[in-house]
This record gives structure tokens, C-alpha cells and sequence, in this order.
């Protein structure tokens, strides 16, 4: 069975101090059984909320890192640098990053491939734009974005990436997809998948959904067969509404 995940992306938002109110208010609720929590703030806030997170199943991510181990690359941060923090995951491929940042196909696949060999776990995200779905491009760009990523990967390894179906025309619009139009595309990664590695390996790779989740959606959500989780970003901004989406996820894990 795979473990859910509910991961919140905070974006450009919270200083340390903000951090840490946010984390005790959401220390009890956000730590449930049968669910892998993950929050995923801004690079200054990472220490903080590593050290407020220790002996609790919470875990801690990165929005973003470069691949190349160190060097000349102003403004950056390694891989090797996460790791030594003791951040576990790291966002890949977000549609902001690519939109406003640049951020290729190439630098996504380098990316997953530089979080792999130092123990991080990526959440890929791949999504298509209105444009690209009012043309009927949905498959076509959500492959090529998956496959460009993880087509050197081996099995193993590609059953440690988390990836996320983020149609950007969601994000941050309080337009979610309808579950089923979420459930067609997070099946169709899973056939990707199967097609690139193998039918176990695509079973056991968990696609989450992103894109205005909200406690209002995410029981729908989560009913749909190959949605394993959510990545949130406006909800998770809020400890209180957060924690209601882990809780819809543990009873989602609990229910026979
Ligand atoms: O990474 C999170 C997504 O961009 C979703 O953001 P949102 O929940 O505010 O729509």
C-alpha cells in the first residue's frame, strides 16, 4: 500500500520567527499515523524548522536546490548542503520555477538525479497550462515533462521520487481540477511510469495532486485510486486548515 503524502509549500512566505508560531501550533495536529506530513518552507526558515520537528514524524523540505554538488553559482544551494541540514525532501520542477525562473527540462531531470544520490527525496512537479489544456496538450506536455525527468533514473531509484500533477491553471486560483480530471491525469503518470520502468515500480510511486487543495476538496480527492496525497500550497500556509488535510488523509489511510 502506498503511504499518503501531504506536503505544504509555503512558497515566499513565513520569516524564522513566523516558522516557529506556525510549527507549535501545528506540532499536534499535523503528526499522524499512516501519513507522511512534509512541509516545505523558504531556504532561511530550513534550520529552524528542522531543529522544531526533531522526534516527530514531520519532515522538513526544500523548494528548490541546485544540482552541482558546490562552486560559482551565486545564490544557490547544493544538494550536500540540504543533507547536511538534515532536510529529507525537495521540490523539483515547481511551474513557478519553471515560468518565472527559467527552469528547463534539463535542470529538472539534473535535479532529481543530484537529490537521489544524496539521500533527498524529490517531489517532481509536472502540470500543463490553461492554454496547453484548452488545446487538448494535457498528455503530451505532462510526458514529456515526466519522462525528460526521470528517463535516466533506475527502478529503484525511481520509486523514491514523489511526483505532483500540478495543472498550473490550479495553482493559487482556488480553481481545483474536478477529482476524476485529477484521477485521469495521475493515472496516465502511473502508465508513463509503467511504460518507462515497469508495472511494480509504477505502483509504488506516489502522485499526489496539487493545484487549490483545500479541506473543503481533499476528501474527493483522496477517494480517487491513484491520488496518493496532496501538495498544498495557499492551504498549507495555515496550521489549523493544514492539519485538516493530514487528518483527511489519515482516515483515507485508516479506511478499510
Ligand atoms: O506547490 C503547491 C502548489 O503550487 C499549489 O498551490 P495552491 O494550493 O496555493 O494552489
Amino acid at each position: 500500500m502506498r503511504i499518503p503524502v501531504i506536503a505544504g509549500n509555503w512558497k515566499m512566505h513565513k520569516t524564522i520567527s513566523e516558522s516557529l508560531d506556525y510549527l507549535e501550533a501545528f506540532r499536534t495536529v499535523g503528526e499522524k499515523n499512516g501519513v507522511e506530513t512534509v512541509l516545505c518552507g523558504p531556504f532561511l526558515t530550513l534550520p529552524a524548522l528542522v531543529e522544531g520537528t526533531e522526534n516527530s514524524s514531520i519532515g522538513i523540505g526544500a523548494q528548490n536546490m541546485h544540482w552541482e554538488e558546490q562552486g560559482a553559482f551565486t545564490g544557490e544551494v547544493s544538494p550536500s548542503m540540504l543533507r547536511d541540514l538534515g532536510v529529507p525532501y525537495v521540490i523539483v520542477g515547481h511551474s513557478e520555477r519553471r515560468t518565472l525562473f527559467g527552469e528547463t527540462d534539463e535542470s529538472v531531470r539534473n535535479k532529481v538525479r543530484a537529490a537521489l544520490a544524496h539521500d533527498l527525496v524529490p517531489i517532481l512537479c509536472v502540470g500543463e497550462t490553461i492554454e496547453e489544456r484548452e488545446d487538448g496538450r494535457t498528455q503530451e506536455i505532462v510526458r514529456k515533462q515526466t519522462v525528460e525527468a526521470v528517463q535516466e533514473l533506475s527502478s529503484k531509484e525511481m520509486a523514491r521520487v514523489i511526483v505532483a500533477y500540478e495543472p498550473v491553471w490550479a495553482i493559487g486560483t482556488g480553481r481545483s481540477a474536478t477529482a476524476e480530471d485529477a484521477q485521469d491525469v495521475v493515472a496516465f503518470i502511473r502508465r508513463i511510469l509503467a511504460d518507462q520502468f515497469d508495472q511494480q515500480v509504477a505502483n509504488q510511486v506516489r502522485i499526489l495532486y496539487g493545484g487549490s487543495v483545500k479541506p473543503a476538496n481533499i476528501d474527493e480527492l483522496l477517494q480517487m485510486d491513484d491520488i496518493d496525497g496532496a501538495l498544498v500550497g495557499g492551504a498549507s500556509l495555515d496550521p489549523e486548515s493544514f492539519g485538516q488535510l493530514v487528518d483527511a488523509a489519515a482516515r483515507r489511510g485508516n479506511a478499510p
